[in-house]
């Protein structure tokens, strides 16, 4: 058997290739989870709400008899807008998902990376062709808007502001759901790959007519035991396919000002919002460089010991929702004038995604790079950190540079 082989052995049970739309797929560094069917669906008005409705929902679970009561699924960016939560009928649940590669993948020689790391641009083929490309907004009008966040920064009412866009992309025949996650997981092993069954009006859950589908750099919080780690990214750069270049842009990254300010602040903000529930927290002195096939990103892996053991992963995960990496600071602020300068609904995009069990572990990631796909139509989401001294051209550049996770793992590969 040549050597290789062991790379692409299929593992027992494969999981991403048992997975059909309807159910959830979740995939991390750590584990694979496929949960399928509707023991409970979970239905909540608020954060607190949420967090009181999940305990409930998984204490009834096991009152009931459940053999491993679980919550899935997604909380969206804004808190007055519906979770996509459920507590499973079956999961099951295997190591890293079929296809990753143990050990950090092969990639350009350059600036070390103590992130997962990924080589850039693999294609994909053999996809339908598409018939239309739709901004939303249009580039010019997402250039006003950040426009309208550097006056805001100017007049001191924000300090950093996340601005997205979203793109809606139309195929040929309807959206090959599953060959998409496969791609998205196969492409970026080392990032967090997830499917979500969305609602579709009047549609039961679990009949897979409307999927989030995605694969997130960004791990907002993970519990296992009393050991939790969070792992940040603000501050990017788009990769390059000459080596040479690829490793300039990783290196100029790491000492960018206006990146090193822009992850600063997520950092401040989520190792303050952790002290009060940490008897141990520890934070590198500094970021260091993740990539995936499409970015580089400044990351910084953080890692505590709960005070409390009874403080579950999703409590953990909405406390630091929305973090600046996503919305920014002050929060309030920030979120205001995301609702008057997007022209549309995030949605899920920017929220959490992941899974939590009984006990309180659970991994929660942030839900980026992704797209709602129905039918024929995929809506995917980008967004970038705005802080002083951002230029517009160089944030939308990177919205477009964010969108060919998605787009690459559809087979579409051109800048938009
Ligand atoms: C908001 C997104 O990315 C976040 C994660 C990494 C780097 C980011 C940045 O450099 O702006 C963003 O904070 C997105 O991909 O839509």
């Amino acid at each position: 058997m040549p050597p290789n082989d062991t790379l692409t052995m299929p593992r027992t049970p494969d999981l991403l290739g048992d997975y059909e739309p309807g159910a959830f797929f979740f995939t991390s560094p750590a584990r694979t989870l496929l949960a399928r069917g509707v023991h409970r669906t979970i239905s909540a008005s608020s954060a607190g709400d949420l967090r009181r409705c999940v305990a409930s929902a998984l204490r009834d679970a096991r009152e009931a008899g459940h053999p491993d009561p679980m919550v899935v699924g997604a909380v969206p960016f804004r808190d007055d807008r519906p979770a996509r939560l459920l507590v499973p009928a079956t999961v099951r649940r295997t190591g890293p998902a079929n296809g990753r590669v143990s050990g950090p993948a092969p990639g350009p020689a350059g600036p070390e990376r103590t992130g997962g790391t990924s080589t850039p641009f693999t294609p994909f083929t053999g996809f339908t062709g598409f018939t239309g490309f739709g901004p939303v907004p249009a580039p010019d009008d997402y250039l006003r808007g950040v426009e309208k966040a550097l006056t805001r920064l100017t007049a001191g009412e924000l300090t950093k502001i996340v601005l997205a866009r979203a793109l809606d992309v139309t195929l040929g025949a309807p959206v090959d759901v599953r060959r998409v996650l496969r791609n998205l997981v196969r492409r970026d092993p080392q990032a967090y790959g997830y499917a979500v069954d969305l609602p579709v009006p009047g549609g039961r859950p679990g009949t897979g007519t409307r999927t989030l589908l995605g694969a997130s750099p960004e791990l907002l919080v993970a519990r296992s035991g009393r050991r939790i780690t969070t792992n940040p990214l603000a501050g990017s750069a788009s990769r390059h396919p000459d080596p040479v270049v690829d490793s300039e842009r990783g290196r100029a990254l790491l000492t960018s000002d206006k990146d090193l300010r822009e992850h600063a602040l997520v950092i401040e903000n989520i190792v303050e919002a952790l002290r009060p529930y940490c008897r141990d927290l520890t934070v590198p002195a500094g970021p260091s460089l993740l990539s995936t096939a499409s970015m580089w990103h400044l990351s910084t892996r953080i890692t505590g010991v709960l005070d409390d053991p009874a403080v579950t992963s999703l409590e953990l995960a909405t406390l630091l929702h929305p973090t600046p990496a996503v919305c920014g600071t002050p929060a309030r602020a920030a979120r205001r004038a995301i609702e008057e300068i997007e022209p549309f609904d995030r949605g899920l995009y920017a929220g959490l995604v992941g899974w939590g069990d009984i006990t309180g572990d659970g991994e929660w990631v942030v839900t980026i790079r992704c797209a709602e796909v129905a039918d024929q139509t995929l809506r995917l989401f980008a967004g970038a950190g705005i802080v002083a001294g951002s230029v517009p051209e160089s944030e939308l550049a990177e919205t477009t540079a964010k969108f060919q996770t998605m787009l690459r793992a559809v087979g579409l590969d051109r800048d938009r």
